[in-house]
Formats: C-alpha cells, structure tokens, sequence
C-alpha cells in the first residue's frame, strides 16, 4: 500500500499484444449510441488497470496542490490549481486503451510516499450507472469526485465525459497560523492524530470545484487512435467570487489528419475577481502551462517557444509515436508554472513506451502488489483479469473478465436492497461521500469479489 516511485516497479512482466491486425470499429459498430461503459469490449483494448486505478492517475503531479496550498500569493495559488487541473488531463492524451470496469463494491487504495506524498481510497459505488467515488488526502487539502464516466460512440469517434465535479478542500491559510507551529499542520500521514478522522469543517476549508471536459477520441474506423480534450473549464471558488476560466482551443479533425496544426492542445484562460480579470495563463494540455504575469501581453507573441524540457507527448500522422517538441509560442511576460515531465525514464525506458500501453513510472506502480500492511480482499490489485493481461496473457484474461462479469449478474439478480457502498454514504444531494472508516482499516466484513470459492 505504502508506494515510493524510487523503488516500485518500472515495467509490465510483458508488453502488450500488438493491435495492429484488430480493428476497435469491427467491435464497437454494434454499439452505435449506446452507451460503451455498458459494454464488454475485447481484453485486446484493455490497458491492465482498473478504472478507479486510472482516475488514480490525475494524481501524478499533486505537489502542485501540497504547493497551492501553502503558498502565501493568492494569484499564484490560482495559477498552482488551475496548473493541476491541466495536469490531470495530461496524462491520458496517449493512453488509446479502456481502462477495466471496477466491479460494484471494488475498492483501491494507493498511499504514495516520497517526494509527492497523498492518500487515496476509492469504491465502485453504483454499477448502472457506474459510479466511482473517490476520496484523496495531501497535505493540507483533500480532493473529492464521483465519477460518473458516460461513452459514446458516433460513427466515426467516441465521446467520452464524466458527470459529477471534482471539490478541492484546502486548510485556510488564517486557521493554520492560527494554531501555531508548522508541526500542527495536517499531513497526510498522520491520520490518525487527526481530529477522529473527519474533515474539517467548511468555514476552516477553502473549497474549489471543476468538472471534468469531455474526451473526443478519433479515428475509430481507421489510422491511429488519438483523443483531445474539448470545450471549457470554470474553476470556482465557493468562498469569494473568484474563478479561472480556460477555454481549450477548438480543433477540427480532418485538419490534424496529415498536419500537426499550431492550435493541437493549446489552451488559454483567465483568473477573474468577479467581471474583473486578475491574471492570464496559456499552455499545451499536454505538456505545460505558464502564468501570463502582465494581462497586456495576452495577445502578444514573443519570438520564444516554450523552453521546458521534456516533450508534448503526442504525434499524430503516419504512425508516428515519437515526442515532438512542445510548439507554444510565449508572450513576453509568460512564466512556467507546470510542465509534463518525463525526464526520470531512461532513453531505453522510453523506446518502448508504445508497447507498454504508454505507461509512466507512476502509471506502472498503480497495479504493482504491494504485501503491508493488508487490503481488503476488495482491492483492484487482486483481480486476475488485469494479472492476466499484464502477462500478456489474452485467453486467461479474457476468460476470468468474463468469468467474474457473470458472477457479477448473477450477485446483482440474487441482491434484495439497494446496494450499500462499504466506505462512502450517500448524502441527501445524491453525493457519495466519504465516511473516514476505511483507515480504520476492519477488512473482516468485505466480500471475496474476485475469487470464486466465495460464491459456493
Ligand atoms: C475505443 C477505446 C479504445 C476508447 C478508450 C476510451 C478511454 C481513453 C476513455 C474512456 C473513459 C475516459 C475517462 C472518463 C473520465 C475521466 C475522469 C477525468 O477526471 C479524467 C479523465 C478520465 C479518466 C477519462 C480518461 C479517458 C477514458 C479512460
């Protein structure tokens, strides 16, 4: 449970099948507007991770929270969050493969130490629709969502977008000088000596909310599968008329074809105190995003393009699946905040990215077995569906999906009530809430969801 990135694992026991001679629109053409979250597809489209897993991934560059939340400058706290929000989106602009549905009642749990330290715990609380209830813990804040994934299919591409917001809870800065010394401050690993375990009340916290943009994915009939983000994202402080606003630049699909065009990716925003606007930034979803420090400079382009290292991670054309350099042109007074880095992968590492499902060293601790302390039986690392296919294991693993999709049904034909989530209460908003037992960590009363024995 407790990862560190400095000693977990950085590949897969085998890389994944080639799916060079499978056609994704062979299988999904069935399913023309319906919904896919419903729908089985073939394990050769999987990735070996479970969705909570995945949504365990906009987690990867969360020090820029643990630095929001203790920076004194309001502007760049604005600029920190607005900056995570974007790093959420970019890690999945390479990642064409479906994540495995959780099963109802599964649960993950990733306590990552090191240098970017946070506690997440999440539970598959609803299986139609399906509901993925999340609860994170950092330094200072907590982040909550339900995720309520919905995919489309229309013809020529999917549509994925997620209902219900993400709600940032941060410590008030007042509150924390308040009760002293440094060493009061909330961490996230000493839940225990927390006040029994419960958030804060609401007048001690600074809460921010945002939904995620949809994900249009491309090119289901035929070339390379590609996916952008589209449309707008308000991220609203409850507690003042504050917000950020960014607004991801349109791109039509047919131009990107046999060109990369100059707009792939770019985004721009504004920071507004109620009409007023506050402060700018502009960036590549992919790659980085930098403060605009003098709003006159907005539409000025300087000569530079952006210096960041590492690279935009994504080429679209004749089977291309190299990085290019990120092509942000700079305005005079831009400043980096974030940038998407991959710097800690070997040349080596990074070579055969394209057959390990574009995973990063983060993404590759996700699934990795961890012995303490215990989990419950519940926990995603268990299911044999994603070992299998982690060991490039096709039949095995398409076998026991199947396997535990049935037992599946069958639990929910013989069910009487309402399911009831082990770690989350639905609150009177129809919000799935975090209820603070599962550190309590008494694992006794959970079910054996994946092992068979259980059922007989
Ligand atoms: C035809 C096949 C290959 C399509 C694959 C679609 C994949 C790439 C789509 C389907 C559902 C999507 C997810 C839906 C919801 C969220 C939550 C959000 O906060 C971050 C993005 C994230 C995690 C999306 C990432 C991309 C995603 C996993």
């Amino acid at each position: 449970m407790a990862v560190d990135l400095k000693t977990a694992r950085r590949t897969l026991p085998a890389p994944m099948l080639d799916r060079s001679s499978y056609s994704i629109f062979s299988v999904i053409k069935q399913a023309i507007g319906k919904d896919l979250t419903r729908f089985s597809i073939p394990v050769v489209w999987n990735e070996p991770l479970s969705f909570i897993q995945r949504v365990a991934e906009c987690l990867e560059y969360s020090s820029l929270l643990d630095s929001a939340a203790s920076t004194e400058t309001l502007i760049d706290r604005w600029h920190l969050l607005t900056a995570f929000v974007v790093s959420t989106l970019s890690t999945h602009l390479e990642r064409m493969s479906k994540p495995f549905n959780p099963l109802l009642g599964e649960t993950y749990e990733l306590k990552m130490e090191g240098d970017t330290s946070f506690h997440y715990i999440s539970e598959q609380v609803s299986h139609h629709p399906p509901v993925s209830a999340v609860y994170i813990r950092g330094q200072n804040w907590t982040l909550s969502a339900n995720i309520e994934p919905k995919i489309k299919f229309h013809g020529t591409n999917v549509v994925a977008l997620s209902e219900g917001r993400w709600i940032l809870r941060i410590k008030k800065k007042q509150n924390r000088s308040r009760s002293g010394s440094q060493s009061s401050f909330q961490s996230c690993n000493d839940e225990e000596t927390e006040n029994n375990n419960s958030d804060h009340a609401d007048d001690e916290m600074d809460e921010y909310t945002w939904k995620t943009p949809s994900v249009l994915v491309h090119n289901i009939l035929f070339g390379r599968l590609w996916c952008e983000f589209q449309g707008q994202i308000d991220l609203i402080h409850k507690q003042s008329e504050q917000r950020s606003v960014l607004t991801i630049k349109s791109h039509s699909w047919f131009a990107s074809q046999s060109t990369k065009t100059a707009d792939m990716f770019k985004y721009s925003g504004f920071i507004y105190d109620d009409k007023t606007k506050i402060s700018a930034y502009h960036g590549n979803y992919g790659h980085c995003y930098y403060a605009i420090d003098d709003l006159k400079d907005v539409q000025i382009k300087s000569s530079s393009p952006c210096s960041a290292a590492g690279h935009n991670c994504i080429q679209i054309g004749q089977n291309v699946s190299t990085a290019y350099p990120c092509d942000l042109v700079l305005t005079p007074s831009s400043r980096l905040i974030w940038y998407r880095s991959l710097s800690s992968m070997t040349d080596q590492e990074l070579a055969v990215r394209s057959q390990y499902y574009y995973f990063t060293p983060f993404t590759y601790c996700l699934n990795e077995q961890v012995t303490t302390p215990v989990l419950p039986p519940t926990d995603s690392r268990y299911r044999q569906d994603m070992k299998y296919l982690e060991k490039g294991d096709i039949d095995g693993s398409s076998a026991e999906k199947h396997r535990l999709e049935e037992q599946q049904r069958a639990d929910a034909k013989q069910r009487e009530d309402e399911f009831q989530p082990l770690w989350f209460r639905k609150d009177e908003n129809g919000e799935y809430v975090y209820t603070h037992e599962y550190e309590q960590r008494r694992f006794d009363h959970c079910p054996n969801l994946f092992t068979q024995s259980s059922r007989e």
